[in-house]
């Protein structure tokens, strides 16, 4: 892989089906870059995070994401592959039946974290880094929507990610939550977790200059501009 790139395709042929959705796409993503994701809808933007954490497989082309080679990922691979990813999607959201500190928890004993303090002291660190130490005893119903936002970040550093995939975070928030939950990622970002963000809102955009991938007419373009 050359240089800190966590994300690399070559030439990647993206697939729903038998409909060619992007072809041949070239992507190359830093370990500390915060990068936008646009595209009219049916563009192919789930489409292409699909391939990105595993759930669609390459055709044509090459790719490696956090040191997975994507072409020859097997099934069995593919926990792990999602362990070095951090995923915010808009159907991805808290469990709504227990605590946000039980929300944690769940997520880091599925992915085998055993010991009571360790597991404690991890989202405690989560919730620091994402300031909402103090809601840890609150139920999801208690907190706000940009307050469950950031906790769905939190979610998503647990196990260190070296990417986050965020599918249009910011969608059911108003525009001064919207920029605080950018704030946030970008703040990840140069941490050294590499962001990409898939979103709609051009003022969000605008307001946070950086990268833009876009897809269009079936072709991404790796620094496109908004008008
Ligand atoms: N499971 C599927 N089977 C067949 N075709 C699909 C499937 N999912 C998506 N497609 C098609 O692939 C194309 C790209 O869809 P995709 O969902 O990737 O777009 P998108 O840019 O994410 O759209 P949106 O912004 O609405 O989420 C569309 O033409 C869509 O109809």
């Amino acid at each position: 892989m050359a240089g800190n790139a966590v994300i690399h395709l070559n030439n990647v042929d993206v697939f729903q089906q038998k409909h060619l959705v992007l072809s041949n796409v070239n992507l190359h993503i830093e370990k500390d870059e915060f990068v936008f994701l646009i595209g009219q809808t049916g563009s192919g933007k789930s489409s292409l995070l699909k391939i990105l954490y595993g759930d669609l497989h390459i055709g044509n082309g090459e790719g490696n994401i956090a040191g997975f080679d994507l072409k020859n990922l097997k099934e069995s691979q593919v926990p792990f592959l999602r362990r070095k990813l951090g995923v915010v999607f808009q159907d991805f959201q808290l469990l709504t039946d227990r605590t946000i500190e039980k929300n944690l928890e769940f997520v880091l004993k599925a992915t085998g974290w055993k010991d009571a303090k360790l597991i404690n002291e991890r989202i405690k660190d989560v919730l620091d880094k994402v300031g909402l130490r103090s809601k840890i005893k609150k139920m999801p119903h208690e907190i706000s929507g940009g307050e469950q936002q950031r906790i769905v970040i939190a979610r998503a550093l647990l196990n260190d990610p070296e990417i986050i995939l965020a599918d249009e975070p910011t969608g059911n928030l108003d525009p001064e939550t919207s920029e605080e939950i950018v704030t946030l990622l970008k703040q990840i970002s140069q941490a050294g977790t590499a962001v990409l963000m898939a979103t709609h809102d051009y003022q969000i955009i605008r307001k946070f200059p950086s990268r833009i991938i876009k897809c269009e007419s079936g072709v991404v373009h790796e620094d496109a501009q908004i008008a």
